[in-house]
């Protein structure tokens, strides 16, 4: 709001042009009852038609010179508008450009949305200058007018138009905010719709569509109530308008003849008083509080959506989280329910950039569980999981699931092509950046055999082998900017040196690497291992562990029986 008016009073000069022109537009309005009056008492009513004619000529006069002001007020006004729009534009789509959340590819549908309340606020910024500006001008000589010609019906008018002004003004409000509700909903719709619409595939592959069609359906529910709504408050206004514009004119009709008879008050003056409240009073306020309710409503709703819509800075603190953010877990407890015993407790653990962490534990003890912490789906019920500093599960979405990636044992592949499998998670990725991906974690002969990029999958990977399923799932998180990679048994299916090379593949690639791992070795290649037992997690390296974890000892000799505690055993 600041920068819009401070991007207006930057067009100073422009729109004290538009002001001066507007009073020349009000001259009619002022003289109009006069020189009709003047018509009456001194011309046709005292017998003298020629003067009446020639009075009623110079109010026609003043009408063509009132209309040249109204055209020079449409030629000025693309002055103001446009450079205002202008700048406002640079401004939001810049911010959007430098919106961390975003860091490879612009954010296409926030600045499609951005651009759109931009012309709403330019095209509110022209109708109030051009409409609410003109009933201003056109009310106030108007009643101007009508003081000077008939000072004694002057309280008749002027009273009903304050009290009907006044309950205008304190509807405006709950206006605005039926306004903003109507917006909001319509904004959800189209996010409800776009988002089954890009995810279409996905949808169907999860036989979705009737879950994500009444997902729609609901908004679009919500969409029709929030305008009926607007549409009842709008004619409330309008009765009240209509009521305070009407009620003048039937008092006048009440009181004139007395006030003409007492000698107090001319005909003409009456004829102009009418004049006054029906060419330019009645119809410039219920111009002004149309305008009012729904250009100035828009432009306020649009200008507080931009406000909340435009990143301000890039980089600000809080749940935007810089790109590389390190994990802080702090005596974390979870259970699946109030009255479950928790699955964690007493978690606490760091993780910065580069670090690669193994976890292990027996089935069920809730490794899986930390993963699902880690990526922020759920929160945890004691303690706290901060990544880059923010509760993960508050950041942004769009920047979690850009920064962070996990990858299950079950892999998703759908009917397509391999480019278009591997791509999902980065669709900036070019066939370089895919084949390199593919070369990383060791799936190369697998492509080759599939016929390259272009070759096309079955359904859910129909006709690969489980360990090639997850080869391809691995490359397309490697192809991700994903700075945390969480391997949650996602290389169960591949030969120990497969897996291997994905897990060094992973840990070169830099970031964060978590390896829940199903074979002891992945332990072997972390820089440290967390040992989960149902108790407070161990947290160590493998030969610390060897030596203080009666478990970890245990998982070792189960998974290696030559291994003895007092040979710790080398790294793979
Ligand atoms: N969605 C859920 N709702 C309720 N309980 C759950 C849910 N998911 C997991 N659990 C329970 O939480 C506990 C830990 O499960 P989790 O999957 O985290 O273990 P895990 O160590 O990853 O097991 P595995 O090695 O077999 O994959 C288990 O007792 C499991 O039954």
């Amino acid at each position: 709001m600041r920068f819009y008016l401070s991007t207006l009073a930057g067009h100073r000069r422009g729109v004290l042009v538009l002001l001066g022109w507007s009073t020349l537009e009000g001259v009619p309005a002022f003289f109009g009852g006069k020189l009709v009056g003047t018509a009456v008492d001194e011309g046709f009513a005292a017998g003298n038609p020629l003067a009446g004619v020639l009075w009623l000529l110079a109010f026609a006069a003043l009408a063509v010179l009132g209309a040249l002001g109204q055209r020079q007020v449409f030629a000025r006004l693309g002055d103001v508008v446009e450079p205002m729009r202008d700048a406002l534009v640079t401004q939001v789509v810049k911010g959007v450009l430098s919106d961390p959340t975003h860091r490879r590819t612009p954010d296409a549908s926030a600045v499609a949305m951005i651009t759109r309340h931009v012309e709403v606020v330019r095209d509110a910024t022209a109708g109030v200058l051009v409409q609410a500006r003109a009933l201003l001008v056109t009310t106030i000589a108007a009643l101007i007018g009508l003081a000077t010609t008939a000072a004694a019906l002057i309280w008749l008018v002027v009273l009903p138009i304050l009290v009907a002004l006044l309950l205008f003004g304190l509807m405006l409000p709950s206006l605005a905010r039926r306004q903003r509700d109507a917006v909001m909903a319509d904004e959800r719709t189209a996010e409800a719709s776009g988002s089954v619409l890009t995810g279409l595939r996905d949808v169907a592959a999860c036989t979705a569509s009737d879950e994500a069609g009444a997902d729609i359906a609901r908004q679009v529910d919500q969409q029709a109530r929030a305008t009926i709504t607007v549409a009842w408050a709008n004619s409330l206004r309008a009765t009240v308008i209509a009521v305070g514009g009407f009620a003048p004119i039937a008092l006048l009709v009440a009181f004139a003849p007395p006030l003409v008879a007492s000698g107090r008050l001319t005909t003409g003056a009456v004829l102009a008083a009418v004049v006054y409240l029906t060419g330019s009073v009645n119809p410039a306020l219920h111009g002004l509080a149309r305008t009012t309710s729904t250009v100035v409503m828009r432009l306020m709703v649009a200008l507080k959506r931009l406000q909340e819509v435009a990143p301000r800075d890039a980089g600000r603190p809080g749940d935007q989280v810089p790109a590389h953010g390190g994990f802080l877990l702090q005596d974390v407890a979870f259970g699946w329910s109030p009255d479950a015993e928790p699955v964690l407790r007493g978690l606490s653990l760091t993780l910065r950039p580069g670090d690669h962490l193994a976890v292990v534990g027996p089935s069920g003890i809730g490794k899986s569980t930390m993963a699902g912490l880690l990526t922020g789906l759920m929160a945890p019920d004691r303690g706290s999981v901060l990544f880059g500093g923010a509760r993960v599960d508050r950041v942004t979405p769009a920047v979690r699931h850009h920064a962070i990636a996990l990858i299950p044992q079950e892999t998703y592949l759908f009917t397509g092509t391999v480019r278009e499998n591997l791509a999902l998670l980065a669709p900036w990725a070019t066939d370089r950046d895919l084949a390199e991906a593919v070369e990383k974690v060791g799936a190369a002969p697998l492509l080759d055999r599939l016929g390259g990029l272009d070759a096309t999958l079955g359904h859910a990977g129909e006709g690969l082998s489980a360990g090639e399923a997850q080869l391809l799932a691995l490359a397309r998180v490697y192809a991700t900017s994903a700075s945390v990679v969480i391997l949650d048994e996602a290389t169960s299916h591949l030969d120990p040196a497969a897996e291997a090379r994905v897990e060094r593949a992973f840990a070169q690639r830099g970031g964060i690497l978590v390896v829940i791992a199903h074979r002891l070795s992945s332990a072997l290649r972390a820089g440290r291992v967390l040992v989960m037992d149902g108790g407070k997690p161990l947290l160590g390296a493998h030969e610390h562990l060897l030596k203080t974890s009666a478990l970890y000892g245990q998982l070792m000799l189960a998974w290696d029986p030559t291994h003895r505690e007092d040979t710790p055993l080398p790294k793979r």
